[in-house]
């Protein structure tokens, strides 16, 4: 199957007086047709460097990037490629439904069922009521849905993503995740990318981290998390229960790895505890923390 985004030996420089900023240095990455991958890394790791080039915003220093085998410098390359850039700039003049519709014809889509085909998304996306609004009297979190709807309403075959979940409430960030798991179930081809990882856990099939512009790994998260996946339980319960620490009142906590979890849910069910939570505590975020030394303050590399 042809991939849908093949990036080989990509470098952008920034040049500087003095040194080059280098945003993103030799990074080969397949991304294939029909899966969700992640991109992630730090403030300044060269995450929107790479989605610039890919979406043809910005060009490469050296190495290629193609969207279906089509070089991003092709606008052909383009088309039926939904992108949401990081802090999207939709014409503020202009109202969703226009914005959505006036999309679509950009990728040669027009027709009677135009204009409900795109309510149908403002709608999904809770900005119905919204659609003859003009956009400049928006808040960050309904601009975010407006661009994302205009994503989805071109009948993407690839969707790129930077940041997908910012300036989203919790609720809407949920909705936005399980808008982007359907477009992924139906077949589609996600690139995202976050470096809040908490949200987006769920939706990538793999992880890509990207750190001071260099690709440190590639997993899926079963593999980054491994055998060490530990889970905090709490529960509620008169009966000491040896293992657990008591967090107020009848309430108890406690944390244990995989392997113990179940003969704990034993030994509580025997106990006639009441089991209320039982969380990962390791997530993807820590387990990343492994190849990546963080830095409070992260930036790219000079050449
Ligand atoms: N136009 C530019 N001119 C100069 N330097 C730039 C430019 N764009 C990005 N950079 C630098 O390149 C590096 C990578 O930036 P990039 O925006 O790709 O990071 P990022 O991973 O998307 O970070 P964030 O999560 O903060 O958006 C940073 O050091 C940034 O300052």
């Amino acid at each position: 199957m042809q991939a849908a985004i093949s990036i080989y030996k990509l470098t952008k420089k920034f040049p500087r007086r003095g040194k080059d900023i280098v945003a993103v240095q030799e990074l080969d990455l397949e991304v294939h047709s029909g899966e969700a991958f992640g991109f992630i890394g730090q403030n300044g790791a060269g995450k929107s460097t790479t989605i610039k080039i890919l979406t043809g915003s910005i060009r490469a220093s050296s190495g290629t990037a193609m969207l279906f085998g089509t070089a991003t410098t092709e606008a052909k390359a383009r088309l039926n490629v939904g992108y949401v850039p990081e802090n999207p700039y939709l014409l503020d003049y202009l109202t969703p439904l226009e914005t959505l519709e006036m999309g679509c014809k950009l990728h040669n889509q027009s027709g009677q069922g135009l204009k409900k085909k795109c309510m149908g998304w403002l709608e999904r996306f809770g900005i119905a009521h919204v659609a003859h609004a003009r956009i400049r009297s928006f808040s960050k979190g309904m601009t975010q849905r407006t661009a994302l709807a205009h994503a989805l309403a071109v009948n993407p075959r690839l969707l790129i993503l930077d940041e997908p979940l910012s300036g989203l409430d919790p609720i809407g960030r949920k909705d936005v995740v399980d808008i982007l798991m359907e477009y992924r179930k139906q077949g589609g081809t996600i690139f995202f990318s976050s470096h809040v990882l908490y949200d987006v856990e769920r939706l990538a099939d793999r992880f890509g981290l990207i750190h001071k512009g260099e690709l440190k790994t590639v997993q899926s998260p079963h593999e980054l998390l491994g055998d060490e996946q530990r889970f905090v339980v709490r529960t509620i319960g008169e009966q000491l229960v040896e293992g657990l620490e008591q967090d107020v009142g009848n309430r108890w906590f406690t944390e244990v790895g995989q392997v113990e979890l179940w003969a704990l849910l034993h030994k509580l069910e025997a106990a006639h505890h009441q089991v209320i939570e039982v969380k990962p505590s390791l997530n993807l975020e820590s387990a990343f923390m492994k190849y990546v030394k963080a830095d409070p303050i992260s930036s790219a590399t000079e050449g």
